[in-house]
């Protein structure tokens, strides 16, 4: 059994429990339990539907929970108290699929919009910092006043990352981080990804449908179906998982393909 929890004692950034949620009359998560580790990368894969989006969505208290708990390094993350959910907001970070950028805002000024919500910082400093920020997603200051059209998609997803990291939270999270990219500008996303747990010691929970992204920078993966983390472990045990989508998705040939490229 590859339990999606934790035993007791460990450290952990994201705990979920018991998590209920759906649309109408229909249930998408039900009872779904998960942990995270602090300072671990962990892939959260599912069929098309299975609820992944739905599941950050509702870690991050945009969709509405009918039951459950969620903890983010252990404050209660469906607090509804506006105090107490702005303090729990600057511990987070969010990459969104496409980006999310306003697209009438210079890629500084997109990087600033966290900082003018959520600090209180004179106009140079910020300038200053969101210049570092892109600095260390890989982008050039060039890139400062340029506007999200004027961006290749590998930039935005950047610029993206940038604005995620601009309140420097511990915690961050991506959503499919390398759809949309030609497989060297995923592979160069995946290691500058890597490259920024390991040395600002980010806890990063991330869905993805990229094999390659699995196999490479997570050090486990969470599996979703049937309303529940089925599995979650270590891309060498979810191989040994007896369960027929478990074995479909990673011992298919794209799995292999991807499990040999590390070998
Ligand atoms: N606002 C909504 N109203 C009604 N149903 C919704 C809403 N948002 C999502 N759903 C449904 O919830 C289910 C899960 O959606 P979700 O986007 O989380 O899937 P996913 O696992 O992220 O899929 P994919 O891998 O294709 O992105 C889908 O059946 C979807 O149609």
């Amino acid at each position: 059994m590859l339990s999606p929890t934790l035993p007791d004692g460990e450290d952990v950034a994201l705990r979920i429990r018991g998590l209920v949620t759906g649309f109408g009359d229909q249930l998408l998560h039900k009872g779904l339990d998960l942990d995270v580790r602090r300072g671990e990368v962990l892939g959260l894969v599912g069929g098309s539907g299975s609820g992944k989006s739905v599941l950050l969505r509702a870690i991050i208290g945009l969709q509405p929970v009918r039951a459950g708990h969620v903890e983010i390094f252990g404050q209660n993350a469906l607090d509804p108290d506006p105090v107490l959910r702005r303090a729990l907001r600057r511990q987070w970070g969010v990459l969104f699929q496409d980006g999310a950028l306003f697209s009438g805002l210079t890629v500084s000024e997109n990087i600033q919009v966290p900082m003018r919500e959520y600090l209180r910082l004179p106009e140079s400093i910020m300038a200053a910092l969101s210049t570092a920020r892109l600095r260390q997603v890989g982008l050039p200051p060039d890139a400062c006043p340029k506007y999200p059209s004027e961006l290749s998609g590998g930039m935005r997803k950047r610029a993206g990352l940038a604005r995620a990291l601009a309140l420097d939270p511990p915690l961050l999270f991506l959503d499919e981080p390398t759809a949309g990219l030609d497989p060297i500008s995923a592979a160069a996303f995946d290691t500058l990804v890597r490259l920024l747990a390991d040395t600002l010691g980010l806890t990063l929970f991330l869905i993805t449908h990229d094999l390659d992204t699995l196999v490479s920078i997570c050090d486990r993966v969470a599996v979703l179906g049937e309303g529940r983390v089925l599995a979650c472990g270590t891309v060498d045990e979810l191989r040994r998982f007896n369960h027929p989508w478990v074995q479909q998705y990673f011992g298919g040939p794209r799995g292999r393909a991807a499990i040999g490229k590390q070998a």
